[in-house]
C-alpha cells in the first residue's frame, strides 16, 4: 500500500536521517555468529540499500571481502538452495536450449550490460559440482568488480548455466533449486554453449564474459573455442595464471636476495594439475620465454603432480591438458609421495592447487626449508577448509623464512616477537583490472599479452612500505588504485595487439589515461534510499 508522502514519512523514525547508517549496519553485521549469517545479512542490505552496502564494502574491505567472497562464499554456494531469498542473477537452463536469446533478453538492463561472470557450477572453488547452487560465486566476483575496480553495479550480470548436476544429494534434496537431471554429454553441452555465446553477443553487444569455475576439461575447451571469437576470458586459467606469476616474481626476488638463486634457476613444483595448476604453469613459462629462455628451457623449470604422483610422459591415458608439462627426463618407478617428489625435484617453489587440505605436512614444509633459505610455498586451494597449509604452521615449521601466499585469507601471525603478514594469491587482484581494461578499450578479444601485462603491472604495484614489509602482493585496501594501474597496462597491451576498438585512448599519455580510468570508477553516493514503506 502506498501512503501519501507526509503520512508515509511519519513511519520513518524521526531521527533516522541524522544517525550513522554505516555504523548501524556494521553493528548488525557483527552481531551475527556465523559467516553464512553475515553473508545473508549483507546480501539483504545490498537489496535494501545498495549505496550503503558498497560504502561499507569499500570502507571495510578486509572484513567484508572474506564474507562476500572466499571463504564464506563457498558456504553460501554449498547451501544456496536453502538460504535463497530473492532472485539475484540470471539462470539459463539446459531446457532453454533453442530459445536462449529470449531468456537473455529478460535481463532488465539489456545492452547497457558490460560484464557477466558465468559459471556452470561444475567446479565451485574446490567444492566440486554444486549445480545451480553456483550462482553466489558469480555474484561475489561481480561485487569485487564493483568494489575493486569501480564497475557500475547496474552493468553487471551474474549468470548461472544450469545444465543439471552429477551430485546426487542435490537431485534428491526437495529444496534444490536447479534442474533435476545429470549433466549433458559434450556434444549437447557444446550446442548449448555455442547458442549461449552467440546470444550473449547479440543481446549484450558490449559485454565481457568471464568464465568461472567450469570443470577443468570444459574450462580449457570453451576458452579455446571462444577466445578468438568473443570478448571473454577464463578466470581460473588466465586470472589465476596472472595473479600467481605476479606473486611469484616478487617472491623469487625476495628468495634470490637471500640465496642468490637467479630467476632462470627456479624449479617450480605444482601440486595439482587442473585448470588452475596448468593455467599458472603456462603463464610462468610464457613469462620465462619473455626473459629470453627457450620454450624448452622454460618448460623444464616446471614439474606437475596430480592424484597419481609426478606427471610423466610415459603415463598411459594422460588427459590432454597435462601432456605439455609431463616430464620426459624421469625414468624410475612412479613417484607418488610428495616427500619423494620433493626429494627428487628439489623445488625452489611449491604451489598447491590440489584441493587437498593440509597436504603440505610438517615433513614437506621442513624439507622445503632444508634446501631453500627462503622457501616459496603457495597453498592456493580455496576455500580455506581445502587449503594445503595453514599460515601459522608455515611460519613455525620454517622459523619464519617461508615466502607465503594462500588463495583464501589468513590473518597476520606473531612469531618470536615479529609479526608476519601472509600474501593472498587470489585472482581477485587481477580480474577487476583485466575486466576494466578490456571494457574501456572495447577489446575484441582478451589476448595473452593483456593477461601478462596485467600480471607485470600487479607485480610492480607494491608501495615502498609494502616492499620493505616484504609483501608480495599489495594490501587489499589499495585495490581500486591497483585495478586502475592494471587496467592501464591491459589497455596498452590491447592497443599493441590491435584488438582495441576505442581508439580515443591512443593519443592519451599514461598519466592522462590513468586519470581517466580513475574518474570512470563508480563510487557509491551517500544519498541512501529511504527505507521501503
Ligand atoms: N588462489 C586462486 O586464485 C585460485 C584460482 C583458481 C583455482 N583455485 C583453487 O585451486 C583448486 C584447484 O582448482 P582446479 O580448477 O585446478 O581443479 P581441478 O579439480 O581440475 O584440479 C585439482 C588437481 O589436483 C589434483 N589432485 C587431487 N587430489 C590430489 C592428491 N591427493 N595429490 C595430488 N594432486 C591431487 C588433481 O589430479 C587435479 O590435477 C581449487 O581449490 C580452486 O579453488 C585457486
Ligand atoms: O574464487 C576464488 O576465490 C578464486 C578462484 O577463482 C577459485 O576458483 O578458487
Ligand atoms: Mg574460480
Amino acid at each position: 500500500m502506498s501512503l501519501p508522502m507526509p503520512l508515509a514519512a511519519a513511519r520513518i523514525p524521526p531521527y533516522f536521517l541524522n544517525t550513522d547508517h554505516r555504523q548501524r549496519s556494521l553493528t548488525q553485521l557483527r552481531s551475527k555468529h556465523t559467516g553464512l549469517e553475515q553473508y545473508i545479512y549483507l546480501n539483504g542490505l545490498k537489496e535494501r540499500d545498495p549505496n550503503l552496502f558498497y560504502e561499507i564494502l569499500l570502507g571495510n574491505m578486509l572484513e567484508i571481502i572474506p564474507i562476500l567472497y572466499t571463504p564464506t562464499v563457498g558456504d553460501a554456494c554449498s547451501n544456496y538452495s536453502h538460504i535463497w531469498r530473492r532472485p539475484e542473477g540470471l539462470y539459463v537452463t539446459i531446457e532453454n536450449k533453442g530459445h536462449i536469446r529470449q531468456v537473455l533478453r529478460s535481463w532488465p538492463t539489456g545492452a547497457a550490460a558490460r560484464i557477466a561472470v558465468v559459471t556452470d557450477g561444475s567446479r565451485i572453488l574446490g567444492l566440486g559440482d554444486l549445480g545451480a547452487n553456483g550462482l553466489p560465486i558469480a555474484i561475489g566476483k561481480l561485487d569485487l568488480y564493483i568494489g575493486g575496480a569501480g564497475i557500475k553495479p547496474t552493468t553487471t550480470v551474474p549468470i548461472c548455466l544450469d545444465l543439471g548436476t552429477n551430485t546426487e544429494k542435490f537431485i534428491n534434496d526437495p529444496l534444490y533449486l536447479g534442474v533435476r537431471r545429470k549433466r549433458p554429454d559434450t556434444a549437447e553441452m557444446d550446442e548449448f554453449m555455442n547458442e549461449f555465446m552467440e546470444g550473449m553477443k547479440e543481446v549484450f553487444p558490449q559485454l565481457l564474459v568471464q568464465f568461472e569455475d567450469f570443470s577443468t576439461d570444459n574450462a580449457f575447451r570453451y576458452l579455446e573455442m571462444f577466445r578468438n571469437k568473443y570478448r571473454c576470458f577464463n578466470d581460473d586459467i588466465q586470472g589465476t595464471g596472472s595473479v600467481v606469476l605476479s606473486g611469484f616474481l616478487n617472491a623469487a626476488r625476495l628468495a634470490s636476495s637471500a640465496a642468490g638463486t637467479p630467476l632462470h634457476d627456479q624449479r617450480i613444483l605444482f601440486f595439482g594439475a587442473g585448470s588452475a595448476g596448468i593455467g599458472v604453469a603456462k603463464q610462468l613459462t610464457s613469462f620465462f620465454t619473455l626473459l629470453g629462455m627457450s620454450e624448452e628451457e622454460a618448460r623444464s623449470r616446471i614439474y606437475t603432480v596430480d592424484s597419481k604422483g609426478l606427471i610423466t610422459a610415459d603415463r598411459k591415458g594422460l588427459q590432454e591438458h597435462k601432456k605439455y608439462f609431463a616430464r620426459t627426463d624421469y625414468q624410475g618407478p612412479p613417484l607418488t609421495s610428495l616427500i619423494d617428489i620433493i626429494d627428487y625435484v628439489k623445488p625452489t617453489a611449491l604451489l598447491g592447487l590440489s584441493t587437498i587440505h593440509k597436504a603440505f605436512t610438517e615433513d614437506v614444509v621442513r624439507m622445503m626449508a632444508s634446501f631453500n633459505t627462503r622457501p616459496i610455498i603457495f597453498p592456493l586451494s580455496n576455500p580455506v577448509s581445502l587449503c594445503e597449509l595453514d599460515y601459522t604452521d608455515a611460519i613455525h615449521w620454517t622459523n619464519g623464512s617461508v615466502v607465503f601466499a594462500s588463495g583464501s585469507p589468513y590473518k597476520p601471525h606473531e612469531f618470536e616477537g615479529k609479526v608476519y603478514e601472509p600474501g593472498q594469491g587470489n585472482n581477485m587482484y587481477i580480474f577487476p583490472g583485466i575486466g576494466m581494461g578490456a571494457i574501456l578499450s572495447k577489446a575484441r578479444h582478451v589476448t595473452d599479452s593483456m593477461v601478462e601485462q596485467a600480471s607485470i603491472a600487479l607485480a610492480g604495484s607494491l608501495s615502498a612500505d609494502e616492499t620493505s614489509s616484504e609483501l608480495i602482493y599489495p594490501r587489499l585496501t589499495r585495490i581500486r588504485d591497483i585495478s586502475a594501474q592494471i587496467a592501464l597496462a591491459v589497455i596498452r597491451a590491447a592497443q599493441k595487439d590491435n584488438v582495441d576498438e576505442n581508439s580515443l585512448f591512443r593519443n592519451l599519455s599514461d598519466d592522462a589515461l590513468l586519470e581517466y580510468i580513475k574518474a570512470k570508477q563508480w563510487q557509491p553516493t551517500n544519498a541512501h534510499s529511504l527505507p521501503r514503506l
